[in-house]
């Protein structure tokens, strides 16, 4: 894990609304006003880059269309080049702001006669970046009146394949002046045309190269070239512009073979896999194309249309071609009333296929959306293989997944829409469809409902996979004694303890390790009751025991042997101050004097110049006044072992360990290895994400809080778009892949139209779009707001490959993209529409918790210390139905927590936005 310094730019207000400095270029800053509605901004003060710069003529604002894989436009805002490099360095042509080639930014003749001082530095008017906006996925090129003051923009697209059409671009060579500088007159430029036989040979010469032409390739090319009479320049730019086209489908064949023969999950995958269980309602595929390919032919109808085709026509031709479709065999074994969203991965080396999404009732308690996405890359091949849990090949017999494991089908006969089930291991006649179940905690979607015993041995599961586990599992003879916590004692904690633990008192504090909460508390009389969670087809009622948390009369470590760390890791959270706080005044309490704090989270364990931070009650007595963390955070960090090894040299036994799903990893993973090493250390979760995407928890700290600071960013969405004629407030908030924020804060405030979360898939143009309904509600209601959580409609936006410290994948901007194409749209169409953006994401987390926040943080926190004092490791501490659980690490965190697009909570969101299904 490498740690990584976060960009300090971003932090803050990130929205373009916030902040339209024109000094700092590498800001996402869109333009909120036409030219007409801004007419003079203010001058700009040449940086000393800008007049390195002016020597060549000056790079304005980087034109590069992100979206145009997707067929769409999207800028990255930066709005002016800066060189990252000396001049004379490869570095030179890059841009230090944006990361794009020099020639992707405008070029601006610095002594033109016809511009306007302000117009020097401005953003691209949005009817110039139409005339771009078809151009062919992977390059730009700017059309006629535009050329007279650009730069003829010639590069390939460095941010891959796209989706739409694409050419290569074999007898264009050289149209373009390699160095891409371009001086933007109107001069008539040659086209060669190759002959077959000399594009064949050039083909076959690129690949020996390696589509480079290297100084010791020099004598091989000039013999190429006067053989084949393509002259050396021609050739260079030919290969140049074909590499990333003609050179990949080597790259495609390779894949393409490769799934015909199944696709073989390597062991490290299968293992990532295994986190990903049945029973929760989304599935990720990978789908070999070649078996899929008719039926994608079909579904795209002419090309690549089928998102745009009438919902019933592609819903028709979905559904006949579902039936023949391996995927529903799979579907057997989906709860009813869970709907499930599919992302089947097509690999392709056919451009014209686009990512899109379908949507299919299978009946009124199964739903089922399937996002298509098509894979281009090699690279994006192999970086999903790590994530994916489930395999539809042609040849199951290739696969290299344990084929015991395989799925057991549920709900035989249920429902009379989906195939017959296949016969047992999941294989249907030349299809199979493999679940990867590695974990034991997942082998209750393998239940023999025709067993009488099944519900006891269901019951005995369960039992097994929530059991704590403890130090008496790797020290069996260590002695308990008698807790020193008993809120009885009225004189203050003696803190050199004389050697006696116990008090007399008689305290009715405790709990019972025995005592249990029911983590289900509805009885669905049927699988079609809203949000019905059933495990069989019968509904039967399953009582699902969690173990309680709170105080234990006999614990396992005398509180002056005790050295106890906190570490605060992840993004901010409100709250992280108040759990802190907790942990150290209750471990005060238990008589702990040696407290430390690990700073900038896991980083701490293994930066030499961090030092740990000694916590007393004083100390940390104020510290839930304000946000933040006291200890600070990040992601990446040093390696479990570091970390361990750290442990041991600080002769830390007890470490208390804050943060969501990528901390609890870790924390679980230190929790193994010091089993492994014998050390008798108490690691114990405190789960934290605004986010509430912890499994099995009625919410986690820091929600409450940010749900309530989000409503405050609504509310002046809705006030600047019910101030203004035909105005609409778009509203991005945090929510990689829940919308739990979204949902919430949409519902709490009432003045949401339109809310957007990962979960429930949307078209945004076309028939049935978010813009059509924006456009009926401008003209039923004046104004719109929509609130649209970070993780939505992915698929709308370019991929990256960007990863954070910690290696979660860095989303494309919905926000931006909603508030361009909404502009985009309205222009269009001709009808005023006046969008203002609001981001709020850190605002929203880099405060103080609220009161219901500053409660659940005191109890979690006092628990997490009763747990550890209790002997338990690998444990984290949560809210379920209003009573405090603990529950082993994974099985909080095997996935992350979704909303449930059939659940009430989000029918009762529906009912308060009044939005259609945007299907
Ligand atoms: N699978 C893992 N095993 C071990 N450590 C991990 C794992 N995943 C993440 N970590 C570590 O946990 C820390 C926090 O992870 P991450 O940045 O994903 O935040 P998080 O805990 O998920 O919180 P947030 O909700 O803010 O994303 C990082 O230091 C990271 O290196
Ligand atoms: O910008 P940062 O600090 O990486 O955090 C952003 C992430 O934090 C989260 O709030 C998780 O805590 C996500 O919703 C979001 O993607
Ligand atoms: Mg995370």
């Amino acid at each position: 894990m490498d740690f990584e310094d976060h960009d300090e730019a971003q932090l803050g207000m990130t929205g373009p609304t916030y902040d339209d400095s024109p000094f700092n270029p590498c800001r996402v800053k869109m333009p909120t006003h036409t030219a007409e509605e801004d007419p003079v901004p203010p001058a700009v003060t040449p940086s000393p880059t800008n007049t390195r710069n002016s020597a060549r003529g000056k790079y304005k604002e980087c034109l590069k269309n992100h979206a145009v894989g997707i067929g769409g436009h999207a800028l990255d805002g930066c709005g002016e080049f800066m060189a990252a490099g000396a001049e004379g360095t490869l570095d030179a042509l890059k841009c230090a702001a944006c990361n794009c080639h020099r020639n992707f930014h405008r070029k601006d003749p610095a002594d033109s006669p016809f511009l306007m001082p302000f117009q020097q530095r401005r953003h691209q008017p949005p009817q110039f970046a139409a005339a771009y906006f078809r151009a062919p996925a992977g390059y730009l090129q700017v059309a006629g009146q535009q050329r007279g003051g650009l730069a003829t923009l010639a590069l390939p697209s460095t941010s891959g394949a796209g989706g739409g059409p694409q050419s290569p671009r074999e007898d264009q060579e050289d149209v373009s002046d390699p160095s891409g500088g371009g001086s933007g007159s109107n001069k008539k430029r040659f086209r060669t045309k190759f002959t077959l036989e000399q594009k064949d040979k050039m083909l076959a010469f690129a690949e020996k190269l390696g589509w480079r032409i290297q100084k010791h390739d020099e004598s091989v090319v000039q013999e190429f070239c006067s053989q084949t009479g393509v002259q050396r320049h021609v050739l260079k730019v030919w290969m140049h512009n074909n590499k990333h086209t003609l050179g990949r489908k080597k790259a495609y064949k390779k894949i393409e073979e490769k799934c015909r023969e199944g696709i073989i999950l390597d062991e490290e995958s299968t293992q990532r896999c295994s986190c990903l269980r049945l029973g929760g309602t989304s599935f990720r595929f990978v789908c070999i194309h070649s078996f899929f390919q008719s039926e994608i032919e079909d579904l795209k109808g002419k090309k690549g249309k089928v998102s745009k085709s009438s919902k019933q026509e592609s819903k028709q031709l979905i559904d006949n071609k579902c039936t023949q479709c391996p995927l529903l065999c799979f579907l057997g074994q989906v709860q009813p009333n869970s709907p499930v969203s599919l992302t089947l991965f097509l690999v392709s080396s056919d451009p014209s296929f686009t990512n899109y999404h379908c949507f299919l009732r299978l009946s009124t308690s199964i739903t089922l959306s399937i996002w298509f996405q098509i894979l281009h890359t090699p690279n994006t091949y192999s970086s999903l293989m790590g994530s994916i849990s489930h395999v539809i090949t042609t040849n199951p017999t290739l696969l290299h997944l344990p084929s015991t494991r395989s799925t057991a089908i549920r709900f035989s006969g249920f429902n009379p829409r989906l195939l017959p089930l296949p016969p047992a291991r999941g294989v249907a006649g030349k299809v199979g469809v493999f679940a990867e179940l590695s974990s034991p905690s997942s082998t209750t979607s393998a239940i023999d409902f025709s067993d009488p015993d099944w519900k006891t041995k269901f019951q005995q599961d369960w039992e097994a996979r929530f059991r704590l586990p403890h130090l008496t599992d790797i020290f069996p003879d260590a002695p308990p004694i008698p807790s020193t916590f008993c809120l009885k004692m009225r004189t203050p904690i003696d803190r050199d303890f004389p050697g006696h633990y116990s008090s007399d008192e008689e305290w009715h504090g405790y709990i019972n390790n025995n005592d249990r909460v029911l983590l289900k508390t509805i009885y669905y009389s049927s699988p079609t009751s809203a949000g019905a969670e059933c495990i069989d087809p019968d509904c039967t009622w399953v009582e699902q025991w969690v173990h309680r948390a709170g105080p234990r009369e006999k614990i396992y470590y005398k509180p002056e042997e005790v050295k106890a760390a906190i570490v605060t890791c992840g993004g901010l959270c409100p709250g992280l101050n108040d759990v802190i706080r907790q942990i150290v005044i209750t471990l005060e309490i238990y008589g702990v004097n040696n407290i430390v704090g690990i700073p900038f989270g896991y980083r701490g364990f293994s930066d030499r110049e961090l030092t740990e931070l000694r916590l007393s009650r004083k100390v940390v007595q104020n510290i839930h006044l304000s946000g933040g963390s006291l200890l600070g955070v990040s992601r990446g960090g040093p390696g479990v072992s570091d970390i361990v090894d750290s442990l041991q040299e600080r002769g830390i036994n007890m470490l208390f360990v804050l943060g969501g799903n990528g901390t609890h990893a870790g924390a679980n993973a230190i929790h193994h290895e010091c089993c492994k090493r014998g050390l008798k250390v108490s690691v114990i979760g405190v789960p934290k994400t605004i986010d509430n995407d912890i499994l099995l928890m009625d919410k986690t700290f820091g929600f409450d809080t940010a749900v309530e600071e989000a409503q405050r960013a609504i509310n002046s969405a809705y006030i600047e778009a019910h101030s203004a004629y035909h105005g609409i407030g778009v509203v991005k908030l945090m929510g990689r892949s829940s919308g739990f924020i979204a949902m919430q804060a949409s519902l709490s405030s009432g003045q949401v139209d339109i809310c957007l979360i990962p979960e429930v898939p949307f078209n945004f143009h076309g028939p049935h779009g978010v813009l059509g309904h924006l456009k009926f509600l401008l003209e039923t209601k004046g104004s719109a707001v929509v609130c649209v959580a970070e993780g939505a409609g992915q698929n709308l936006l370019q991929k990256t490959n960007a990863r954070d410290a910690s290696g979660n994948v860095v989303f494309g901007d919905i926000g931006v993209y909603i508030q361009q194409e909404t502009k985009k749209y309205f222009k269009e169409i001709g009808v005023h529409a006046d969008v203002k953006y609001i981001d709020p994401t850190y605002m929203i987390r880099a405060i103080r918790a609220n009161a219901s926040d500053g409660i659940l943080c005191t109890v979690l926190g006092q628990n997490a210390v009763h747990g550890a004092f209790a002997g338990y490791s690998g444990i984290t501490v949560g809210l379920c139905n209003t009573h405090y659980a603990y529950f082993p690490i994974p099985e909080v965190i095997s996935h992350p927590r979704l909303v449930d697009p059939n659940s009430r909570m989000w029918h009762r969101c529906l009912t308060s936005t009044g939005q259609p299904d945007f299907i």
